[in-house]
């Protein structure tokens, strides 16, 4: 059930026109920056596709399409996610295929209108790249007995990739799901015959999705959201096991499955599994009881401590209770035989069934990790007693290095996973961040580990995980290695890892992958199996990498150039009220109100945005409690110190020189004191420029004098030595949250201080009034790009902002090989004031820039394409 579920994909439905009126509304009155605000809210609450329909009377829908397509392009945060054109007109797909950059899935075609029409289109979303949506619809009509729509599924699949050719994976077969409990008795097996075709769909069309509309299932019910919800989740619940890998949902309308009143719950599943005849009756007859605040809100309730002792440290685990975990475990070791028996029986029973409530999706992480410190404090309790016995220790389930690589010094991800796999019995030897090759080699060998798991979040790290790789060859290794950290993918692991390593190497996408794919390859059993599989799938990501289309046409350097970005506006620089370099700092009690909430939740993979996810249905309880120990830590920080905030900034006459940024000393413009190298975007661009960091500046033939800003933050100062002792202490939860929160700091920091910059350091914003909500949707004008992002993806740039404002002497941050800033927690970047400059992607440049690039950084072309490596072609 882990792997099904983790893999599940959710659908946005917001932007439909058809399903929301409010939608509707906006895309009529031609309001389409708020339109879009609702495609944006729909990915920061975690869809992972989202769909698009402008399928409606009143409007030129191919127009609308094209429109609403063309500026989510633009919107970095939103085009992240891949797009489905959901329509019923062919043109209006059509015009969508040819806006959509990325890879695009059709929803839907279907043998409605014969083979010849069916056929046809196949082809031209072939020709796109793109995905399919097929209905279970045919020249009969649409499927809804589980033969139908696995027959006309079938036959989809045989005339897809037996005559046109498309790619298994890339089919995504919707079988219609359908009402029940509406009253009229053929509908009662709907949700069985869609569970049941999804499950032969899987298993005889290889490689082949499953997805549908979820809200339709429970239509009868409208009104009655509970109810509804409770319906949707006991229907996922089941489908998702047969096989359903996609839907079209509200994930913020999902009931946890576990937490349905367990009447509700069974009289549900009846329904949806139609196990009685009077399976509707009784579900209508106790409806009413769930609508409203149904669920009575739960007292604190201490009838566990009444439970024998192995079942209370059972509880104390999974709820993550310490309050009396030193009593129980004392308990427990009288009653033991010897107290390492504690161990192995009660404490890792309790483990065990957290790891198994984590796997299938009933617990979160944050609920993990505290039940890992509820086994610390126990275990720490036990140790004396095993020792003075030496009676030897627990036997684990293997033995697991981990390390961020040399040059990248984030480590969050890599000790939520360090922690959920001691949680699962793992003995893990976390070497820290910033390690070696050699010393990461010569540890495992020490050690006699079972395992390699590297961590990076940079792009440099990407390359020093390949020379892992392949120094592990070198060197004879055996042991499989795990790839994980925000840059790392399935692809790059694919094709740039795996083949340079013969033992095997599994991409890890997030903590809750690391325990089943670690079992499974530390089993002698299931390792071959595994490897196999990888590998297999390895094969197909390559063969997919090689076949995939260049998304857009590449265009000279030359040609890029002269589609520039040029101002629509007459602009008229601001000269900076202060310039030159100017230290800053700021306390953490100021610094907590700029905090973006967000990104901490993700960090604890708790997807939704803040502040509504407090009062989400699936994560608000947890999302309370996170949001309440983060205060308090921050509280915490602001009475005690230990964590300091500190930052430089600089302001400076400049003007643009071609590509190049070039930076002076003083109004004069006569001594250059350093000069920015920017990337121009390098793809065809029909209606947009190519844009270039340095056309926001005026060019130095123009004789306008313009300004370029930098900046360098962090307040990370203090968050080694904090974490470290919470380490100490066997706190694995305020480790791991005194750098969330310091990570979170920083990049308030960043945006207190781009304010200061705004309105008063530079001071061409003096009267700006903006609340933190609109400060986080960046609605002020300027932007602060940062190195190592899509805009300036070149790291080495960030040495000429250390240059620039002296960062390390005023702040103590520095930069490692790789340029990662130390500490963690810190941020940097350039500030543009043009109101019309803006975020975008270099994305893909071609050898004449490269080439370009490296005569500009006085580099060879070897160290440019190192560098350049994330935006080269392969
Ligand atoms: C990563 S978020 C950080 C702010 C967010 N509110 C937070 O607290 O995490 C946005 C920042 O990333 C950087 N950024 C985003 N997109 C970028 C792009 N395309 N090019 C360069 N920098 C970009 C900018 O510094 C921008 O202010």
């Amino acid at each position: 059930m882990t792997a099904e579920f983790s893999k599940f994909i959710n659908i946005g439905e917001r932007t439909n026109v058809t399903g929301s009126a409010v939608f509707k509304r906006l895309i009529l009155n031609g309001d389409y920056e708020t339109a879009l605000d609702v495609a944006r809210q729909q990915v920061e609450n975690g869809a992972q596709i989202i769909d698009i329909n402008m399928d409606e009377a009143m409007l030129d829908s191919v127009a609308a399409m094209r429109t609403f397509l063309n500026l989510i392009a633009s919107e970095p945060d939103i085009c992240r996610v891949p797009i489905m054109i959901d329509s019923s007109k062919w043109e209006v797909i059509e015009e969508g295929l040819k806006c959509v950059q990325g890879k695009a899935i059709v929803n839907s075609i279907s043998l409605k209108e014969g083979e010849e029409a069916f056929v046809h289109h196949a082809r031209l979303i072939k020709r796109y790249g793109a995905a399919a949506v097929v209905m279970a619809f045919d020249e009969t009509g649409q499927a809804d007995t589980q033969a139908r729509k696995v027959e006309i599924c079938q036959r989809s699949y045989r005339i897809l990739t037996e005559q046109v050719g498309f790619a298994p994976e890339d089919i995504i077969f919707d079988p219609n799901i359908f009402a029940v409990a509406t009253g009229i008795e053929e509908h009662n097996n709907y949700a069985v015959d869609f569970i049941e075709a999804t499950r032969i769909i899987r298993q005889t069309c290889p490689h082949c999705h499953v997805s549908g509309g979820l809200s339709n299932i429970s239509f009868s019910f409208r009104g009655n959201n509970p109810v509804r919800e409770a319906m949707h989740s006991v229907f996922l619940y089941h489908a998702i096991r047969a096989g359903l890998d996609m839907a079209i949902v509200n994930a913020g309308q999902l009931e946890v499955y576990d937490e349905i009143p367990a009447a509700l719950r069974e009289a549900v599943e009846d329904v949806i599994l139609n196990r009685r005849d009077d399976a509707t009756e009784r579900l209508l007859e106790i409806a009413p009881n769930y609508q409203g605040d149904g669920k009575a809100a739960a007292a604190e309730d201490l009838s566990w401590r009444e439970l024998p002792v192995n079942k209370r440290l059972e509880h104390a685990l999974v709820k993550g209770i310490t309050d009396y975990i030193v009593d129980d475990t004392e308990e427990a070791r009288l009653a033991a035989e010897k107290p390492l028996h504690v161990i192995e029986g009660p404490l890792m029973d309790g483990m065990n069934v957290v790891g198994d409530l984590f796997g299938e999706g009933k617990m979160f992480l944050p609920q993990v990790v505290k039940s890992a410190r509820v086994m610390k404090k126990a275990v720490a309790h036990l140790q004396p007693f095993i020792e003075a016995e030496k009676s030897g220790d627990a036997r684990s389930n293997g033995k697991i290095l981990l390390a961020t690589v040399k040059g990248d010094v984030h480590d969050i991800g890599k000790n939520i996973v360090g922690v959920v796999l001691q949680c699962n019995n793992f003995e893990v030897v976390d070497m820290g961040v910033m390690v070696p090759c050699a010393a990461i080699l010569q540890k495992a060998r020490e050690e006699q580990v079972d395992m390699i798991g590297l961590s990076g979040l940079i792009t440099p790290s990407l390359d020093e995980m390949v020379h892992v790789a392949k120094e592990m060859e070198r060197e004879g290794f055996d042991l499989p290695l795990l790839i994980g950290g925000a840059t790392t993918s399935k692809a790059h692991t694919a094709v740039k890892i795996e083949q340079n390593y013969h033992a095997p190497v599994a991409y890890v996408p997030n903590a809750s992958r690391a325990v089943g794919v670690c079992q499974k390859l530390l089993n002698p059993q299931s390792r071959a199996e595994f490897a196999q599989v990888l590998s297999k799938e390895y094969d197909t990501v390559r063969e997919q990498h090689a076949r995939k289309q260049p998304r857009s046409r590449p265009v000279s350097l030359q040609e890029a150039r002269d589609n520039g970005f040029v101002a629509k506006s007459k602009y008229v620089p601001t000269v900076p009220a202060q310039p030159g370099v100017t230290p800053v700092s700021a306390s953490i009690s100021v610094l907590r109100d700029y905090i973006d909430w967000t990104p901490f939740f993700l960090t604890w993979s708790l997807a939704g945005k803040f502040p509504r996810i407090l009062d989400d249905e699936v994560v608000g309880q947890q999302a309370r409690e996170l949001y309440a120990d983060a205060n308090a830590m921050l509280d915490k920080l602001v009475a005690e110190g230990g964590l300091e905030a500190k930052g430089v900034i600089g302001l400076f006459p400049a003007n643009r020189s071609g590509d190049d940024i070039e930076i002076y000393d003083s109004e004069a413009r006569e001594q250059i004191i350093g000069v920015a190298h920017h990337l121009r975007q390098q793809t065809l661009k029909e209606k947009f420029a190519n844009y270039c960091l340095a056309d926001f500046i005026a060019d130095k033939r123009s004789g306008v004098p313009d300004y370029v800003g930098a900046f360098a933050v962090t307040a990370g100062i203090g968050e080694d030595e904090l974490a470290e002792a919470y380490n100490k202490a066997g706190d694995d939860y305020n480790a791991i949250m005194v750098k969330a929160v310091a990570d979170r700091l920083a990049e308030a920091f960043a945006e207190y201080l781009h304010q200061q910059v705004r309105k008063v350091y530079w001071g061409y914003a003096p009267d700006e009034s903006l609340d933190n909500d609109a400060l986080i949707r960046e609605k002020y004008q300027g932007i602060r790009p940062a190195p190592g992002y899509a805009a300036c993806p070149e790291h080495t740039e960030k040495q000429l902002i250390w240059d620039l404002l002296s960062v390390e002497q005023h702040t103590g941050m520095s930069l490692t090989e790789s340029y990662a800033m130390w500490p963690g927690a810190s941020v940097s970047g350039w500030y543009f004031a043009h109101p019309e400059s803006r975020y975008f992607a270099v994305a893909k440049i071609q050898p004449d820039q490269v080439e370009d690039y490296a005569k500009r950084k006085g580099w060879e072309l070897d160290e440019a394409e190192k560098w350049l490596a994330p935006n080269l072609s392969d």
